[in-house]
């Protein structure tokens, strides 16, 4: 049950293109989210795949057949939505048979998938209660026994999780992902939560500006982000994305402060430079020495999260163990000990330089350049 999006496109009125040019592969059996800021169009991608709004341009293969304009029945999946989508005066049991029984599944096969799909989500004590009398969660464990009833095995997913407090939220995520497979499901995820994404998906797709920004596993978008949006969207806290520009032959001045050793054919342009707080050291300094100054303190528990401000006064998140006490207003020396990510101008990436040795960053550009 692979699904393709080849060249898909969405306008809602004419000439306003919601979506552009959004080509996928989903494998059979795959959790695959989609993740991006409000109103980057992922409930519209989602909801043309169900065939809830029609398709402005492209093609959908569910499972190598077209499915560009299939009607919603015809299309073999399932929609779990934020709101539940439960009928309120029917017990857990009916609402879960509800569509077996619209589509005249015999009796005896109705009880059979719904007892199993109940047994599934733990709603077995509760079968004949009303949505009313039920959590959040276990709402949500309702229409995910729905979906799992069905025979379909492409369900799609957009926000299921988003009404739930932060606890149970952790916990469904374990107990969605275990379900999908078990039960083999191809699950088409919708979040704006890049945590939830990241825990879950065997593959991301980011969207924003109308447009995929990237698509990969969790590990590769956020070790290997195509551009300054993906690289900033993913990860907490936030990677810092400080301005660049060349001096001398193989280095990058970063907020007027920091060097970094490059690629000695670097064009000499403005960059920009992504450092995640854990890889940036940071030490306590004199007033001479030093090149930030703490503007808050955060204390998370094990670590400090700094804010602090360059000398040329480009802000900065820095991370650092909870065993010194830090203050507003106290000098630092800040110095680079981890990834360092370069982007061009435009923010498309170009190479990585971890320990002084250079690698490409998505095929964008590939320098494989030892430093000397
Ligand atoms: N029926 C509609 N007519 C016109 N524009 C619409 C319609 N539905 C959505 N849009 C617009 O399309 C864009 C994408 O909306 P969509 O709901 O897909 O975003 P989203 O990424 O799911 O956002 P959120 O995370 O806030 O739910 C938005 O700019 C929205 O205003």
């Amino acid at each position: 049950m692979a699904i393709e999006l080849n060249a898909l496109g969405k306008e809602y009125t004419a000439g306003n293109w919601v979506l552009e040019n959004v080509s996928a592969h989903i494998n059979s059996g795959e959790f695959f989210a989609i993740v991006g800021p409000s109103g980057c169009g992922k409930s519209t991608l989602l909801r043309m795949i169900a065939g809830l709004i029609p398709i402005s341009a492209g093609e959908l293969k569910i499972d190598d057949q077209v499915a560009t304009n299939l009607p919603p029945k015809d299309r073999k999946l399932t929609m779990v939505f934020q709101s539940y989508a439960l009928f309120p005066f029917l017990s857990v049991s009916d609402n879960v048979a509800f569509g077996l029984k619209a589509r005249k599944f015999p009796a005896a096969e109705i009880k059979e998938r719904v007892d199993r799909a109940i047994d599934l989500v733990n709603l077995n004590e509760f079968k004949d209660r009303k949505p009313r009398d039920l959590s959040g969660g276990q709402r949500q464990r309702v229409a995910l026994a729905r979906a799992i009833a069905s025979d379909v095995k492409i369900c799609l997913m957009d926000e299921p999780l988003s009404n739930l407090d932060a606890q149970l939220r952790i916990k469904m995520r374990t107990e969605l992902r275990n379900l999908q497979r078990e039960l083999g499901l191809t699950v088409i995820y919708v979040t704006h939560d890049q945590v939830e994404a990241m825990t879950m998906a065997d593959h991301i797709m980011v969207l924003h500006n109308h447009a995929i920004q990237q698509i990969g596993t969790p590990l590769e978008i956020y070790n290997q982000p195509a551009n300054t949006f993906v690289a900033s969207f993913f990860g907490t806290p936030r990677m810092n994305l400080l301005p660049a520009r060349v001096v001398g032959d193989r280095e990058l001045l970063l907020a007027d402060t920091l060097r970094l050793a490059v690629p000695s054919d670097l064009p000499v342009a403005d960059y920009v430079v992504g450092l995640r707080p854990n890889a940036l050291r940071v030490m306590r300094a004199s007033a001479d020495a030093a090149n930030a100054q703490v503007k808050t303190v955060e204390y998370l528990g094990s670590d400090i999260l700094l804010e602090a401000q360059m000398a040329d006064g480009t802000p900065i998140e820095l991370m650092t163990a909870a065993e010194e006490s830090y203050q507003v207003g106290d000098r630092l020396t800040v110095a680079l000990a981890g990834k360092a990510y370069v982007f061009n101008h435009a923010g498309q990436a170009q190479f990585i330089v971890e320990g002084g040795v250079h690698h490409g960053g998505n095929d964008v550009n590939t320098k494989a350049a030892v430093h000397a």
